[in-house]
């Protein structure tokens, strides 16, 4: 045991070394924050941005280092030549600049992630270094090359296999996702490292990782083409804004900040969500035909009149013919332009045609400042504009669609592909509330519409050249500055000395352009994307360098597309697949029996296998109606009661009809306090909480207490399995009217 003691005491005092150094570069970064901001707030314009991008540059690197402090170093790797390399949340070196820690994203530290006994990748020993704040509590060392061992003095004893993967699956759950980067295993590994070029498309089940691996692989992604992705941005979609809060610590814990986070419904400025449309509903207006629906409605738009309209200007008559107005027509659209920008051309012709049916009537020929004062003039009768507005109106994406949904003759016109029945589902008031499948065919329309853009294009120009000359001279700061490499590149200190006012992020800029293009997009709960959704976020990702992440059998559609369905209408088959296999979350008894139920109700579920099971994992109870809010209490008891202190969640998760009667059952009793977030904070804080099967997909609680799953089948398979499957310890079911086939 000595041997053990030993260890333990050398590798404290290796950890020691390294947190005394973040100390210290965390005092400079301190000092030389305070500096700045002490020059106060003289000099020229061109200073003071310098001032404001080196305090920026500041900030962020304390948050950084601050960011890091919790596993600061969680790996050692005993390579063959007998060096070692520590490995951990960042790279750090002495001040010397020997390497002290090595970043987990680096090439080097890949050993310590994929190396196997088969390919130990000239490594020796493996181990994983726990600790709990700065201490070290324990070591678990993976010998994989026995031979070669020698004299490295290892303690048989430690040898163990996946301890570290255990101690982190059976925490309590703390309500917010935590990073993995101390025992990602050789599978995940694999998608996170995967090339940045092309659409990455990982399929796998409940648990295997998915949002963890694709949250990593954006950290591994800026790391490694932090110059590609630091201006662009790299923008992570995830289904819901809870399920963004639930995720919203894991990027900053692997220092990385500027991800943009959003829902589909967000990546349209300007336009906010307030309801949401039946399933039914939603399916019709996620059709690829509304890509059609919408372009005809634009079409429509663009009309000849029946008869001619005859107009006096200053005493003479001009007439507004049919035959002039389908040339203009013709010839606008020619253009390939958008609607309100072809619009342009269009009057200007219609214009020119009217103002030589004037000039003619002269009898002589005028010059040519005599006929643009006819333009002007016939440009600002009021007959002319409402009769060119009438051929061609300006419109917005909002009037556009309220205008199709509201008015049952003009769907009828432009959507011929859908039955009565379709279209009356899709009928509704004028000025109804948006919904998140409204959003896509908004953004169809914006996209057809587009806005008159020629100032800013002549603004953008005069801007890339000024760029060009803030970037040289960035450079050369950076050159003289001595800060370290990979935290900045001169392309986004430049864009901070451009900037005199207050600096925006990369991620304010895009979420507040439509017509942002990212670097690279993760996209989570892929499989609930509808094609209108996919050319949305296609046309946010022109290279479909993506990172797809999902589960067809989640799917709120239950039987649910294949990903060939979903996706080649959009990436035309140039995406590959990755699949991972390992469910980290649920104990196997919990999701094998999820699976029987998934696959008896025609799901087709692929196969994972669980890394643990739990004892007394699931229990399944039948109540009679009026005992089940007395069961639902005692359940919610037992299940808090295994909670550790401080952390744990329990979720009870029912029929979207019955939630609100769940959670006024909880509420009546002493239990109903842990509904409530302590102190300040978000539901996702509170230690009970009562959600329908859509509002837990992609989280996860100590215990699921699952009532009356039946219903719940019955709405959707996708749904039953989706609840099923958020449990990492345990499962109880209740329920009055029997249960599904496959849990009874
Ligand atoms: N290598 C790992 N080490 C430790 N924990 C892991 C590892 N991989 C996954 N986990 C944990 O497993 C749980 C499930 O991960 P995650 O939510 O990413 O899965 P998912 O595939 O997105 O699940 P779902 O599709 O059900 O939403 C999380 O708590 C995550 O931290």
């Amino acid at each position: 045991m000595t041997g053990r003691q030993d260890q333990l005491r050398q590798e404290q005092a290796a950890v020691d070394l390294r947190y005394q150094r973040l100390d210290t570069l965390r005092a400079q970064a301190r000092e030389r924050l305070a500096t700045v901001r002490r020059t106060g707030p003289s000099g020229s314009p061109q200073n003071r941005s310098e001032r404001d991008a080196f305090a920026t540059l500041y900030e962020d690197r304390v948050a950084q280092l601050d960011a890091v402090e919790d596993r600061l170093c969680f790996g050692r790797l005993d390579l063959r030549d007998r060096s070692d390399l520590y490995i951990g949340r960042i790279g750090l070196t002495d001040a010397e600049h020997t390497s002290l820690l090595t970043d987990w994203r680096a090439p080097a530290a890949r050993a310590f992630y994929s190396a196997t006994s088969a390919r130990p990748d000239g490594v020796v020993r493996r181990r994983h270094l726990l600790t709990r704040g700065r201490a070290v509590t324990g070591i678990e060392d993976e010998v994989l090359d026995l031979d070669l061992l020698g004299d490295h003095a290892v303690d048989p004893s430690a040898l163990a296999g996946e301890g570290a993967l255990l101690a982190a699956m059976a925490a309590g759950r703390t309500g917010r996702m935590g990073d993995i980067v101390a025992t990602i295993q050789a599978e995940q590994d694999a998608v996170i490292r995967g090339d940045l070029a092309g659409a990455l498309v990982v399929q796998g089940g409940p648990g295997t990782g998915k949002t963890a691996v694709a949250l990593h692989r954006a950290a591994y992604l800026l790391y490694t083409h932090r110059r590609a992705l630091e201006r662009s941005g790299v923008l992570v979609l995830g289904p819901s804004r809870v399920f963004l809060r639930y995720i919203d610590q894991v990027l900053p814990s692997l220092g990385e900040t500027g991800v943009v986070t959003a829902t589909v419904a967000d990546l349209l400025p300007g336009v906010t969500v307030r309801a949401t449309d039946r399933d039914d509903v939603a399916e019709i207006k996620g059709r690829p035909v509304m890509a059609d629906v919408v372009a005809r409605a634009v079409r429509r738009r663009q009309r000849v009149p029946a008869a001619p309209v005859a107009v006096r200007v200053d005493g003479r008559e001009v007439v507004v013919r049919p035959r002039d107005v389908r040339e203009a027509i013709g010839r606008a659209r020619r253009t390939g332009r958008p609607h309100n920008l072809a619009r342009v051309t269009f009057v200007r012709d219609m214009l020119s045609r009217l103002a030589a049916q004037w000039v003619d009537q002269l009898g002589h020929s005028v010059p040519d400042e005599d006929r643009a004062a006819v333009i002007e003039d016939l440009r600002t009768t009021r007959e002319i504009r409402i009769a060119l507005n009438l051929a061609w109106m300006p419109l917005t994406p909002q009037r556009l669609v309220g205008e199709v949904l509201a008015k049952p003759h003009v769907l009828a016109e432009v959507a011929p592909e859908l039955d009565a029945r379709e279209r009356a589902l899709l009928h509704r008031p004028v000025d109804s509330p948006w919904t998140e499948s409204d959003v896509p065919l908004l953004d169809e329309a914006a996209e057809l519409l587009g806005e008159d853009d020629q100032a800013e294009r002549a603004q953008a120009d005069a801007d890339a050249r000024r760029r060009q000359e803030e970037l040289d001279y960035a450079r050369q700061v950076l050159r003289s500055s001595g800060v370290g490499q990979g935290m900045v590149s001169a392309e986004v200190l430049a864009e901070r000395f451009a900037h005199s006012g207050p600096v925006l992020t990369t991620a304010e800029r895009a979420a507040a352009d439509r017509t942002w293009t990212y670097g690279h997009v993760v996209v989570d709960e892929a499989q609930e994307l509808s094609p209108m959704a996919w050319r949305m976020v296609v046309r946010r990702c022109p290279t479909r360098s993506m990172t797809i992440v999902g589960d067809t059998a989640q799917s709120v559609r239950g039987t649910g597309r294949t990903w060939d369905e979903a996706l080649d209408p959009v990436l035309r088959g140039s995406w590959r697949l990755a699949e991972l296999t390992v469910n980290y979350r649920t104990p196997a008894s919990v999701a094998q029996a999820a699976r029987a139920v998934a696959t008896a109700a025609g799901v087709h579920v692929g196969t994972t296998t669980s890394a643990r099971d739990v004892p007394d994992a699931l229990r399944t109870r039948s109540v009679g109606p009026d005992e089940l809010h007395g069961a639902l209490v005692r359940e919610v008891r037992r299940a808090v009661e295994r909670l550790d202190e401080g952390a744990g969640r329990v979720a009870v998760i029912g029929p979207a009809g019955q939630v609100e009667g769940l959670r006024a059952a909880l509420a009546d009793d002493d239990v109903g306090r842990l509904l409530r977030p302590e102190g300040e904070g978000t539901t996702l804080d509170a230690r009970v909480s009562v959600l329908d099967p859509r509002a837990a997909k992609g989280l996860e609680f100590d215990v699921v207490v699952l009532v009356e799953p039946l219903e719940i089948l019955a709405g959707s398979p996708g749904d039953l399995y989706v609840a099923m499957t958020r449990p990492t310890q345990a499962l109880r079911v209740l329920a009055t009217g029997g249960l599904p086939e496959g849990l009874s």
